[in-house]
């Protein structure tokens, strides 16, 4: 039996308009499955475990955003059953479904999961009793996360499919005030004091705030996690570089640093806020772990060129 997750305010609506597109097509090829909306933050983690739990459910498919998709892989994980997990991407940002080849049209998306198609496992980040799927930040990016979660401007945009101009706007929004400071960093127990730091970025997947390419090298599958560090750059140098990240081109720049690791520790001079795939999970000092071949995943497409591809007996 399979099971969707579907949040119906993501991508300010575009979630009730996917499944409505999505519905009669599964009812149409007589697909056996349940379907649940979610009503309010959190309840997408609480469906999916009663999916698996109670119904049954071996592949479970979030229709929605990267919220949505980090509170069902939670279930997943939470559920402590075998399930495969899927995407049908109706968000603002979709940087899973950018990160892992999902198409953008709907029917296209459904028409992979649908299909007997190999199923892979990819790596989670665990973090204060949750896992990332996509990525887990500190500093200014996690304030950017909060500041766009909240703001106005993102129904708006998102109208006129232009979800990650929110997150440009928070991020000049917050750039504006934003004060860097020391961190230390310890990666796989080697210890990295980082002054100024504006932002450290965990990454699963190369896609970050709606697109950009915060750590161009990430792969789901390649049993480690990797760490850009933006530090020591004045405001305006900050502000300049900002836009070479869409691109990636920004790994050249001397204020930024890259590392690789399983096991990481963040502390702070100030207690600074943390996300988990744009979600806010907590403040530094924080310890992040990877967790390798954690999830199986079904994708629509030929995905991620990069790290082994490991088959999954379900
Ligand atoms: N019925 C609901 N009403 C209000 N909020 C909801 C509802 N269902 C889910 N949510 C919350 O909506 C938030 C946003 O969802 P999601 O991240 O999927 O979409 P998005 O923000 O538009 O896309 P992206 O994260 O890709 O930018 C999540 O935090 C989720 O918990």
């Amino acid at each position: 039996m399979m099971g969707f997750i579907v949040n119906p305010v993501s991508g300010n609506g575009k979630g009730k308009k996917v499944w409505e597109l999505l519905e009669p097509t599964l009812r149409g090829q007589g697909a056996r499955f349940l379907m649940r909306q979610t009503s309010r933050q959190g309840e997408a983690q609480k469906l999916a475990i009663e999916l698996i739990q109670k119904e049954g459910v071996k592949k479970l498919i979030a229709v929605g955003g990267d919220g949505t998709v980090h509170e069902v892989i939670n279930g997943i994980q939470q559920s402590g059953q075998t399930c495969v997990f899927g995407h049908v991407a109706a968000g603002s940002g979709n940087d899973y479904a950018r990160g892992h080849g999902v198409p953008f049209d709907p029917l296209e998306a459904l028409e992979g999961i649908l299909s007997d198609q190999d199923e892979r496992l990819i790596d989670l980040l665990y973090i204060n009793g949750r896992v990332a799927v996509n990525s887990i930040g500190t500093g200014l990016d996690a304030l950017v996360a909060k500041k766009t979660n909240e703001a106005r401007y993102k129904g708006w945009l998102n109208r006129y499919r232009l979800g990650r101009v929110a997150y440009i706007i928070s991020v000049i929004r917050v750039l504006c005030s934003y004060c860097p400071c020391h961190v230390t960093l310890t990666v796989d127990n080697q210890k990295y004091s980082i002054p100024n730091a504006w932002l450290i970025a965990l990454a699963n997947i190369p896609n970050y705030g709606g697109g950009m390419l915060i750590c161009p090298d990430a792969a789901p599958d390649d049993g480690e996690m990797k760490i850009c560090v933006i530090h020591s750059l004045s405001r305006l140098q900050f502000l300049l570089a900002f836009p070479k990240i869409f691109r990636g081109t920004h790994v050249s720049h001397s204020g930024v640093l890259f590392y690789s690791g399983r096991q990481v520790q963040i502390q702070a001079e100030k207690s600074l806020f943390v996300h988990a795939d744009g979600e806010l999970v907590g403040k530094t000092p924080v310890n992040i772990e990877l967790l390798a071949a954690r999830q199986a995943i079904c994708d629509a497409t030929d995905p991620i060129q990069s790290g082994q591809r490991k088959r999954v007996p379900v």
